[in-house]
């Protein structure tokens, strides 16, 4: 099955430009051998750290060498092009090579630095959450088009993770009123962490969106109800890729053997939750797209629409509770 979710999950933050004319591969960089405690060039690690990844089959491996550099020796990337002979401390070198074995082995670039963009924010990551993936910054996009006009909404994510949609949403929109729930107690912790750091104020609940006492845990009168739900049935499992199998939890991938239960759940959830004209935004896989406009429509929510991602995939799905008229 084709899906982002089955993509290397570090690709997502350091899969772009692989150049050939580099700092590392300048002439004078050496061979690119590299001993932990030893002092080196900055392009002596880059040289070891991409070629160590390159051998172990990781995508973009200078990009993730240098990205790993850069966090571990507090430098920019800037300033590794500008000064790539500059020496790098010896304890700094040892967590370097510490860093490209846990990414060779496969562990996500996320886990290794402990954090992830998402909308411009920096948010903490931890094996408690799905690392978040740029195809989920373009529903937060669609969500925010979709309430412009609508004064001081009230917003309502369901399955929040590391609180990426809700927080994102927040920021742009500081006058929503935004609570986002996970049944997943530790992946409320991660979210928090988030939101204290980020000193945005989304309040953050412990809910089961598959119980049926979910509005009258969370409340109504909501402008928008947007998820992105566990979406994957657990026979697919064997499709994924092992990074995304191993590392992002099952809880935030697996539906069961239902891959519609959720948004079948949401759609009951969003006639009771939303205000008369209110909107459901959902992520979904390309591949169960109108299955989810058709729960939609017959659970008797009307504007049924699906959208495309930005590589023409038909990703997010809408849909609107009547107007009270
Ligand atoms: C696909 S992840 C999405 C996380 C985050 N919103 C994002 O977009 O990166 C689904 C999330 O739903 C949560 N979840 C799974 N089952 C749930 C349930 N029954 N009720 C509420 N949340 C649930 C998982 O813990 C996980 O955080």
């Amino acid at each position: 099955m084709m899906d982002t979710r089955g993509k290397d999950a570090a690709s997502t933050d350091a899969g772009k430009d692989e150049q050939s004319s580099s700092a590392a591969s300048s002439p004078e960089n050496g061979n690119g051998g590299l001993r932990r405690g030893a002092v080196a060039t900055r392009s002596t690690c880059i040289r070891y750290g991409t070629e160590r990844l390159q051998e172990a089959g990781r995508d973009a491996p200078r990009r993730t060498a240098i990205w790993l550099l850069c966090d571990l020796d507090e430098c920019s990337r800037a300033s590794i092009y500008g000064y790539p002979d500059q020496e790098v401390a010896s304890d700094v070198v040892t967590r370097f090579i510490d860093a490209i074995e846990r990414r060779a082995s496969g562990e996500p670039l996320q886990h290794i630095l402990g954090y992830s963009e998402f909308f411009g924010l920096r948010l903490h990551v931890s094996p408690d959450v799905l690392i978040p993936r740029p195809e989920t910054e373009e529903v937060v996009e669609y969500a925010l088009k979709t309430l412009r006009g609508v004064n001081a909404p009230r917003i309502l994510d369901a399955g929040t993770g590391s609180g990426c949609i809700a927080l994102a949403l927040k920021s742009e929109r500081p006058d929503a009123d935004v609570v986002a729930c996970d049944v997943s107690e530790s992946a409320l912790e991660v979210a928090r962490a988030n939101a204290r750091d980020l000193k945005l104020d989304v309040d953050l609940r412990r809910a089961d969106m598959l119980h049926p006492d979910f509005p009258s845990a969370l409340g109504t009168s909501y402008d928008l109800l947007i998820s992105n739900p566990p979406y994957i049935p657990d026979e697919e499992a064997e499709s994924l890729s092992d990074t995304v199998r191993e590392y992002d939890p099952h809880l935030a991938l697996f539906s069961g053997d239902d891959a519609l239960q959720f948004y079948r759940q949401l759609a009951e959830h969003a006639d009771v939750m939303l205000s008369p004209g209110g909107c459901l935004i959902v992520e979904t896989h390309a591949h169960y797209a109108s299955g989810v406009a058709d729960v939609f429509a017959r659970a008797g929510l009307t504007d049924v629409q699906i959208e495309q991602d930005l590589g023409g995939r038909p990703r997010i799905a809408r849909a609107s509770k009547p107007s009270a008229d």
